[in-house]
């Protein structure tokens, strides 16, 4: 039962009106240069040798992890890591699909944008990869071939991090200052989009879908565990604003299902000695156990496609674990090729071109512009200077 009729209305008209989409176009017509959609993430080894290329970027980027002599120690620590990693990823099948639904999702939200905004149509998905292929650099190349001279930074990340979006974006000026992206082009950013209804719309279906495995009877007492990937303490206490957004995220959904059952929001994937947010996800399910609640589901909330966080660590992990102590546990599907959440990415991006255009927004949001109060990355200063006057 929805509490909001018009989110149900908003869910049918997304996913009919995604169903009439027939072919994929994504290349330009010739004459016309293309509006670029750049969509930024941090991207995953798509065949398991390639993992420790991945770890050797991700342990490279000091925007994500700040290390004494970092071009040293980062390689050193990414190959004691990779024959762990590279497991989970055979295990997972043999690599992250992150490649192969950013593809999806950015064709099929093109060919919708091409529909909703045609002012600014031809659109190209680009996708720019903070650590594993496609990087920037090739991204950039192909985007100069093209001869792009208008282009949004979307970001994948529904909430903000500086850890995330944030080093995605510095990456994206380091190229840009450089003249790699090519010159002349006009940038904007859209820099978070966690409690869009489309968004909130395609997690409330997913999760409607894992509860109807429940027993009716008893349903409502099924623990719906919202799980994102966690952050350092020392992230989170310099001001970080993904804690918060997430938080956002989590309340519109429980707004979407009328609070249908209780939940909580509990975060995974800590790594390393430091201490990172809590709840552990892990722990929370044994605590469950332990309580007497024994029907949980899972929900990923903080990305917008499967990786080894949800296939790995949720499924084979967690979820066994449980299993183990007698609990029913399911997991809400990822995003992927949901409608309603590609339809939402076209939304968001035509939304934003609409607006630019009429003048009605700048090339960044207000709250991009704000830095974290505990911030003290100059690059940071820089990159919102430079996107803040678009891309120069
Ligand atoms: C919103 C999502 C993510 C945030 C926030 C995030 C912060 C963050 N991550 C690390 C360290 C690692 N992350 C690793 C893998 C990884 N991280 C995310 C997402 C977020 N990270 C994903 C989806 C993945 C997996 C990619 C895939 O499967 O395709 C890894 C590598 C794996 C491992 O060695 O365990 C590390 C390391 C830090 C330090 C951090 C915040 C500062
Ligand atoms: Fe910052
Ligand atoms: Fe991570």
């Amino acid at each position: 039962m929805h509490k909001f009729p018009q989110a149900r209305a908003l869910a049918r008209s997304l996913s009919t009106r995604s169903r009439g989409l027939a072919t994929l176009h994504n290349a330009p017509p010739a004459g016309k240069s293309p509006t670029g959609i750049v969509m930024l993430n941090m991207g995953g080894p798509a065949t398991v040798p390639e993992t420790n290329d991945f770890l050797r970027n991700l342990f490279m980027d000091g925007d994500l992890i700040p290390l004494p002599f970092q071009s040293l120690i980062a390689p050193w620590i990414a190959r004691r890591r990779t024959p762990q990693i590279e497991q989970q990823y055979a295990d997972i099948g043999g690599g992250s699909p992150i490649l192969r639904y950013t593809r999806l999702q950015g064709e099929r939200m093109a060919a919708l944008l091409d529909e909703l905004h045609p002012a600014t149509a031809p659109h190209k998905a680009y996708i720019a990869f903070r650590y594993a292929k496609p990087l920037t650099d090739e991204t950039a190349a192909e985007m100069k071939r093209d001869g792009v001279k208008r282009a949004v930074a979307f970001t994948q990340y529904p909430q903000y991090s500086c850890s995330t979006t944030g080093s995605s974006l510095n990456e994206l000026w380091r190229k840009g200052r450089s003249g790699a992206l090519g010159e002349g082009v006009e940038w904007s950013v859209i820099d978070r989009w966690g409690t869009h209804p489309g968004f909130v719309e395609a997690i409330a279906q997913n999760i409607e879908r894992a509860l109807s495995k429940f027993d009716e009877a008893t349903r409502s007492d099924v623990v719906l565990m919202f799980s994102a990937h966690s952050l350092p303490m020392s992230v989170v206490n310099r001001g970080d604003p993904y804690v918060l957004e997430v938080s956002a995220s989590v309340a519109a959904v429980m707004d979407r299902l009328g609070h249908s059952n209780p939940y909580r929001l509990v975060w995974q994937s800590q790594v390393g000695p430091s201490a990172w947010m809590g709840m552990k996800t892990g722990e929370a399910l044994k605590g469950l156990a332990r309580l007497g609640r024994k029907k949980a589901i899972l929900v990923p909330i903080a990305f917008t496609s499967d990786h080894i966080e949800t296939l790995y660590e949720l499924d084979l992990e967690y979820a066994k674990e449980a299993r183990e102590l007698g609990m029913q546990v399911e997991r809400s599907d990822s995003l992927n090729d949901s409608p309603v959440f590609i339809r939402a990415l076209a939304d968001l991006a035509a939304t934003h071109l609409k607006e630019y255009s009429a003048g009605a927004i700048g090339s960044t949001s207000l709250q991009m512009g704000l830095r974290c109060p505990g911030c003290t990355n100059a690059t940071c200063a820089q990159q919102k200077t430079w996107f803040a006057r678009g891309g120069r």
